[in-house]
């Protein structure tokens, strides 16, 4: 046996793969909610308790926040000619940080992270007149920050601070300022993951009660949690993961039926009429999926977002509204592999669950669409695509 011999083939084969390890994205939770909700008693709240983050908490204004015993800085450099005169940091001696800068969007956001270090968690605070859906899309799967920043930040879950006081009345008036505000307060609703029903120490149960069935027909996928000067449990609403976790979904999965699920119930009784005063949403279950439905199910949903129409419509057909603001999914295939749906404005992906988190995901699947003019048609169009 020559000296070539006595290598094992076994060493030939070992590789180690020297390649960097993949960076952990820093999460961002978009804050939004009616005036006067709460936010920044939730944000002041999170800045101040002892939790072991270095979370970077971005405001429009510092507000009731800048009595928190801090160090101001101002990090604005002369030799930077894009720094904005008008940033204002709070270091707090927890390790937050408190940030206000004008511009809440990708860039500014980019520079914060580039200037300071990276933060296990940031918070961006949406003033109470923000529509969170155009936000929330800038932060996820858009081609142009996926190329850059998005390496950096994943976006990790859409809050919404209700006023447990005024909330229901807020709601209902929505319907008046249509056309100026648009359903805003819905909007809100809408596009959240979680939402926080806030000021409870101020109101009866049964006024709880009424609203947060109210909030239910809007968004029946989002855990509402009631609390009071924003104490809630930091883990329910940061690293909630609800754009890449199937388990942020599986309170839709079991929400009881008789919210919106009987096509009976939507059509004959109250949601049919409170669907005429914007937003609704519209639960739909659906069978084991074949191949063929599946493909049917993208088209459908694409159509829907991207073109504002059921595919059997024309393009173009006059007096629809019809848009699509949050969907949701989860459904199982007749191979056994488990799906998710999620969605926000136009954007959308369906993806495969893996093993480890697909199980306790029920076979017969359940989508919901919330948006304008989800009515009985749509409805049917939809169950047409699992016939
Ligand atoms: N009683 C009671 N008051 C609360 C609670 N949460 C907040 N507040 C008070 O409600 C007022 C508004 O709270 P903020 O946290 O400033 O609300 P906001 O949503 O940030 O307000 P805007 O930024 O103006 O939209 C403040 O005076 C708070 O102290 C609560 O749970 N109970």
């Amino acid at each position: 046996m020559d000296a070539e011999d006595d290598v094992p083939d076994l060493l030939e084969q070992i590789t180690t793969d020297y390649s960097e390890p993949p960076k952990k994205r820093v999460p961002l939770t978009i804050i939004c909610g009616f005036l006067g909700a709460g936010k920044s008693t939730l944000l002041k709240r999170i800045l101040t308790e002892r939790h072991g983050y270095r979370i970077a908490v971005i405001m429009n204004e510092f507000g009731d926040t800048a009595d928190i015993e801090a160090k101001a800085i101002n990090i604005s450099s002369p030799d930077d000619p894009t720094a904005e005169g008008s940033e204002e940091f709070l270091e707090l001696p927890n390790g937050c940080l408190c940030c206000s800068i004008k511009d809440t969007g990708v860039a500014a956001i980019e520079k914060l992270m580039q200037r300071k270090g990276a933060f296990d968690h940031i918070l961006l605070e949406t003033t109470g007149l923000a529509d969170p859906g155009p936000i929330a899309s800038i932060f996820w799967k858009n081609e142009e920050y996926t190329a850059g920043l998005g390496n950096d930040i994943s976006l990790d879950g859409v809050i919404c601070v209700v006023d447990a006081v005024f909330g229901q009345k807020q709601m209902q008036d929505d319907s008046a300022i249509e056309g100026e505000g648009e359903s805003l307060r819905h909007r809100q609703v809408a596009c959240a993951d979680v939402i926080l029903l806030n000021k409870v120490d101020l109101v009866t149960a049964d006024k709880l009660a009424s609203t947060e069935e109210l909030i239910g027909k809007v968004n029946p996928a989002a855990p509402i949690y009631k609390t009071t000067q924003g104490q809630v449990d930091l883990s329910l609403i940061m690293g909630i993961e609800a754009f890449a976790s199937p388990s942020s979904f599986r309170r839709a999965i079991t929400v009881p039926s008789h919210v919106h699920d009987d096509a009976e119930d939507a059509e004959h009784h109250h949601d049919t009429h409170y669907e005429a005063r914007g937003i609704s949403s519209l639960q739909v279950t659906c069978p084991v999926l074949s191949p063929g439905h599946l493909e049917r199910l993208d088209e459908w949903i694409r159509t829907v977002l991207w073109e504002n129409r059921l595919p059997e419509m024309a393009s173009g057909a006059e007096g629809i509204v019809l848009k699509v603001l949050r969907c949701k999914g989860l459904f199982t295939t007749v191979a056994g592999d488990k799906y998710v749906l999620q969605g926000v404005q136009d954007l959308y992906e369906i993806s495969k669950i893996d093993e480890g988190e697909a199980v306790g995901v029920p076979a017969v699947g359940k989508l919901v669409l919330i948006g304008k003019g989800l009515n009985s048609v749509v409805r049917h169009s939809l169950q047409d695509v699992f016939n």
